[in-house]
């Protein structure tokens, strides 16, 4: 069923872009609202993103707005596509609004100074508002392009993921439901990190074995955060943890990928970063993660090893020796090793 209010959502970059042309061709109206007045503008008149997603074109039913204030006041659901630099920033000063609104993170990254997740900021910012995540395997170039595609709605609120599913539902776009939100969106989160990993890894031409072993190890890596945390590992085997790895550590779309690629050739992180020109989450992501592992004491070497090639001076040799040469493990953490004498 079509809404009767039009939907926000927030951020004028690539992800927002291709969830609002989901729900306008649902049917639905919806304010994408952006800083930026050109690039307004240029949507309004020419209907593309001129700088994100060249060559889609913006549904007639998207009306690209620069109203914060107005928006959040028309819309009772929102879906918010900013940066976690910004997130904060952008909606603290309209908390006043936010009471009994429906607000659903896209955003996949961790504050620098807080280390809160971004549905953790908006509760904080407003307590009273009904508060959810999206994430998934969700490049945004494929979602705009359809490409079937699969994501999971995350909120201990039951209403709210099934008014997520209604609206975002589509001929090529299925919305699975979770009450796991931390799991969810810290799948989200840590999967960037080892992104650019994987990146580098191909740039250095190692083999689909190395590939394998990055992407399993990863996974090990984060569910073991993850537990640390209090999340629930079996979250990290569906769509937000192992789909989303999955995809963001094969993908030259991934943006994360593409630094760590652009690493991998022999640019500095500055240069890799400068060169992208949009948001790598996975960067902070790294510094702020392995503080708190460190902090918390998980065991997280392929993090503490991307830390030390990027930020400690080591070389991508001494740590692939450090990392070949540890102390032999056991493979999955959560399985008993009883039966080992
Ligand atoms: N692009 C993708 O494939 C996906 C992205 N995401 C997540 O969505 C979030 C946003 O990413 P994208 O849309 O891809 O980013 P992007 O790099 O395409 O665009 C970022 C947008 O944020 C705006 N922005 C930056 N600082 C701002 C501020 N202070 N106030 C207002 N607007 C500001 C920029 O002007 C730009 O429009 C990230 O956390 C990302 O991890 C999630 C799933 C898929
Ligand atoms: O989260 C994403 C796909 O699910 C997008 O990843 P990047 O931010 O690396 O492009």
């Amino acid at each position: 069923m079509t809404e009767q209010r039009p939907i926000a959502v927030l951020g004028g970059g690539s992800f927002g872009t291709a969830v609002a042309n989901l729900l306008a061709e649902n049917g639905h109206s919806v304010r994408q609202w952006m800083r930026d007045p050109e690039q307004a503008e240029a949507i309004r008149v020419h209907r593309e993103n001129p700088r994100y997603l060249k060559g889609i074109k913006i549904h007639p039913a998207v009306e690209p707005v620069t109203d914060l204030l107005a928006t959040l006041n028309d819309c009772d659901l929102s879906f918010v596509a900013l940066p976690s630099s910004a997130l904060r920033s952008v909606l603290a000063p309209h908390a006043d609004l936010l009471a009994g609104k429906l607000l659903v993170s896209l955003t996949k990254g961790i504050e620098a100074q807080t280390f809160k997740l971004m549905s953790e900021i908006l509760e904080e910012i407003a307590p009273q508002a009904r508060i959810g995540v999206l994430s998934g395997p969700n490049l945004a170039r494929e979602v705009a392009e359809h490409a079937l595609t699969a994501t999971v709605v995350a909120s201990e609120d039951e209403a709210l993921c099934e008014r997520v599913q209604a609206v975002l539902h589509g001929r090529t776009f299925r919305v699975y439901a979770s009450n796991d939100r931390f799991g969810v969106e810290l799948g989200g989160a840590l999967k960037n990190v080892y992104a650019i990993i994987a990146g580098m890894a191909v740039a250095l031409g190692m083999g689909e074995n190395t590939k394998s072993m990055l992407i399993t190890r990863a996974l090990a890596e984060m569910t073991r955060f993850a537990v640390n945390q209090g999340a629930n590992p079996m979250t990290f085997l569906g769509l937000a943890g192992v789909g989303d790895l999955i995809v963001t550590c094969s993908s030259p779309k991934s943006r994360n990928y593409q630094v760590g690629f652009a690493l991998g050739q022999g640019l500095s992180l500055e240069d890799a970063v400068t060169r992208l020109g949009e948001v790598a989450e996975g960067v902070n992501t790294l510094k702020v993660l392995k503080a708190k592992a460190q902090e918390v004491g998980v065991y997280m070497p392929l993090v503490a090893g991307l830390h030390a090639i990027l930020f400690e001076g080591r070389t991508l040799n001494q740590v692939i020796e450090l990392l070949m040469r540890a102390e032999p493990k056991t493979d999955v953490d959560f399985i008993s090793t009883s039966g080992f004498n």
